[in-house]
């Protein structure tokens, strides 16, 4: 579960939205959709933990630390950082007591399931954006964490990337596990994520998908 309770979030004294007042129950799938620079991102990181709200509060049903997985957007990531993308991945297994064969298997099986065995040794900065992209996407597969934030997952993912993606997200919600996903492809949304935080005019509103990208003019899908 995600309470937010009179939440507003942004640079001190700008708040990006009326204050949100919301809560997501356990194993509930929701996107947030909404234009360029509305404060889709930030309102994650607020519920990450990874940035103070100006006003409000945050709940969670799991403890922060352990029990939540972020997925970053690509570009925070620093590609210069000496480590190949097995050890990226391995990241994944943060906190979690694995014997040394089940964490080779499961990093092997992570590996394969994102098409990416073959680059296992590839540096960061050798990588193309959709791989490294997949390489993130296999780092939170490997966690158990009951509540997954994803920012943007679908960035840089070809069509065969999309479709891995939406699989993941579908067999994740399937196991009970909380997703909040911040997405800009709203056929996608319409098509996979029946609840929708929609940021528009500096007002959230919470409800079908369908309906809110529908109803509202500039969030029309092709
Ligand atoms: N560290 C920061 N310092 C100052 N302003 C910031 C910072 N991070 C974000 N902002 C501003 O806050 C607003 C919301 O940013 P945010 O990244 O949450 O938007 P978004 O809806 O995710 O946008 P996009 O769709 O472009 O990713 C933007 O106007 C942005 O310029």
């Amino acid at each position: 579960m995600i309470r937010c309770q009179s939440l507003t979030w942004g640079a001190p004294g700008e708040p990006l939205t009326s204050p949100l007042s919301l809560e997501l129950d356990n194993g509930s799938l929701t996107a947030i959709v909404g234009a360029n620079g509305c404060g889709k991102s930030s309102l994650l990181k607020v519920m990450a933990g990874l940035q103070k709200p100006l006003a409000g509060q945050v709940t969670l049903s799991v403890p922060r630390q352990s029990g939540l997985s972020f997925l970053p957007q690509q570009q925070h990531l620093d590609r210069q950082f000496p480590i190949s993308l097995h050890e990226l991945v391995a990241a994944g297994f943060w906190g979690r007591r694995l014997s040394t064969q089940l964490r080779a298997q499961r990093l092997a099986d992570a590996l394969d399931n994102w098409h990416l065995s073959g680059l296992s040794h590839r540096p960061l900065m050798a990588l193309s954006g959709g791989e490294l992209q997949r390489a993130l996407l296999a780092r939170l597969s490997l966690t158990d964490a009951p509540i997954l934030l994803l920012d943007e997952p679908h960035a840089a993912l070809d069509e065969l990337g999309q479709q891995l993606l939406w699989e993941h997200i579908h067999a994740w919600h399937g196991e009970g596990r909380t997703l909040v996903v911040v997405c800009h492809d709203l056929a996608a949304v319409r098509q996979h994520i029946a609840q929708t935080v929609l940021i528009n005019n500096r007002q959230c509103v919470y409800g079908a998908s369908t309906e809110l990208i529908q109803q509202t003019p500039d969030m029309q899908v092709a």
